[in-house]
């Protein structure tokens, strides 16, 4: 066990979590944050002082964050040393302050470790990915009516191809893998047995209706129209073909939902808000929320099509320079944004902070501290109105004025 190195603020309280999964917020909050690789430095910063400037105006020194610095990735190795990439009391900090928020993490590809970004949602349970899609007036889009994306993503985040369970072509482990697939299975189907990795996807009845439960419960208390479970499930017939499956029995059994004209599709009763369960194939999905994006709403997802889904739909409103997120587990909420590192901007005060200071405005509506949220998005529908925006914007704007990542944030503050 390393030697501690966050400092714990001398003010301020943790948040807790109550028997029916309320929070109680004290004032000043304790909130754990990891500043993140590459551009993590330029954003970090930014967004923090973004909510402090929102919660000041909101609450007029009634309410403060104290922000507790945890260390996770390059800088953790920094601090800590001995190849740490994730100390445990980073982990033991998120579970124990119960919010936090994250910058993003390098995962190298090919060999390397592997993701810290999914080790976190592993070690914590955040199953729920969270990923809202919304237009601002005047962000840049490729389509032509990007007004009309409107949808909440449901991605799972605890499994699928996802849980790392996969061997390196020309492994011992692998040749074992395969020989029992072969032997003791009766597989034939691998066509180049010889030279094959071979990964893993478990996808579960738990881990799919928790999920699936969460997107229907979204969908009803916010009144939205649809739940659309996106999957593979024509190919992989039990893995993503379980999903939709289970989806759909779990809208009947725990909402009363009735089939339409003999199903599949299902329809809530009235005291749900008449919402229609539905599902579509995922490459269907894909070209279909470029055509009639108005036809989708809520959706709940597996994790690696969640991920595509995500940043696809984050490039029809304006890119994933805006798009927020959130890690949920049924207590504990982690907030991110949805890019990477982008490492070819880091330390260059250049790239847009929007992602992770919707994020924290997430982060704020979550702790129950609205009037805060509401000012953030105030700020960021002034300054992209504005047209002070950063480059991924202005080169996609007439007429925009390019700003810094810092100047960004200082935009959206002035406008609040
Ligand atoms: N949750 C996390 O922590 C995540 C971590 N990663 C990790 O990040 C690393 C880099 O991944 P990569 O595939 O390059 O993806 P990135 O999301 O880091 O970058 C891809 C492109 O997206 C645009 N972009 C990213 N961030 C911003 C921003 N803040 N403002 C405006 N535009 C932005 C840039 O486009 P342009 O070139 O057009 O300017 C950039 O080149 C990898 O190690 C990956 O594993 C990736 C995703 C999520
Ligand atoms: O963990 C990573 O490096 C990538 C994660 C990712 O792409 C995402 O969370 O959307
Ligand atoms: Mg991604």
């Amino acid at each position: 066990m390393s030697a501690s190195h966050i400092q714990v603020p001398a003010q301020g309280a943790k948040i807790t979590v109550n028997a029916d999964f309320s929070l109680n917020v004290p004032d000043r909050p304790i909130i754990p944050f990891i500043e993140g690789d590459g551009t993590g430095v330029d954003i970090t910063p930014v967004m923090r002082a973004v909510l402090d400037a929102a919660v000041a105006k909101a609450y007029a020194g009634r309410r403060q964050i104290e922000w507790m610095e945890v260390y996770a990735g390059e800088k953790a190795v920094k601090v800590y040393g001995n190849d740490t990439w994730l100390p445990d009391e980073t982990v033991q900090a998120a579970r124990d302050y119960v919010v936090s928020i994250k910058g993003p993490l390098t995962t190298p590809t090919s060999g390397g470790i592997r993701s810290l970004n999914v080790a976190l949602r592993q070690l914590l349970d955040l199953y729920v990915c969270l990923r809202p899609v919304r237009y601002f007036t005047g962000v840049p889009s490729p389509v032509k009516a990007p007004e009309k994306v409107d949808m909440v993503i449901f991605r799972e985040n605890t499994e699928d191809i996802y849980a790392g369970v996969e061997w390196e072509a020309g492994s011992a482990e692998v040749k074992k893998v395969i020989e029992f697939l072969q032997k003791e299975m009766g597989v034939k189907k691998i066509r180049f047995p010889e030279t094959s990795a071979i990964g893993i996807k478990p996808v579960s009845i738990e881990g799919s209706e928790r999920l699936i439960r969460k997107a229907i419960q979204y969908a009803i208390d916010n009144g939205r129209k649809s739940v659309t479970l996106v999957h593979k499930g024509n190919i992989m017939k039990f893995t993503e073909g379980g999903f939709k499956k289970w989806g759909y029995e779990l809208a009947v059994r725990e909402f009363g939902g009735e089939p339409i004209d003999g199903g599949p599709w299902v329809k809530l009763p009235e005291k749900f808000g008449g919402i229609v369960v539905k599902d579509v194939i995922a490459d269907a999905f894909l070209q279909q929320i470029l055509l009639r994006p108005e036809d989708y709403d809520v959706i709940a997802t597996l994790n690696l099509n969640g991920d595509y889904i995500s940043d696809a739909l984050a490039a029809e409103v304006g890119g994933i320079g805006i798009a927020p997120g959130a890690n949920l587990s049924d207590s504990v909420a982690m907030f991110e944004a949805t890019h990477g590192t982008a490492p070819k901007y880091a330390g260059q005060d250049y790239v847009n902070p929007g992602s992770i200071i919707l994020s924290g405005e997430m982060m704020l509506r979550h702790m129950g501290w609205t009037e805060a949220a509401d000012l953030i998005i105030k700020g960021m529908d002034g300054a992209i109105r504005a047209k002070a925006v950063t480059y991924d914007f202005a080169r996609l704007m007439d007429g925009a004025k390019q700003v810094k990542c810092s100047e960004f944030g200082q935009e959206i503050v002035r406008h609040m």
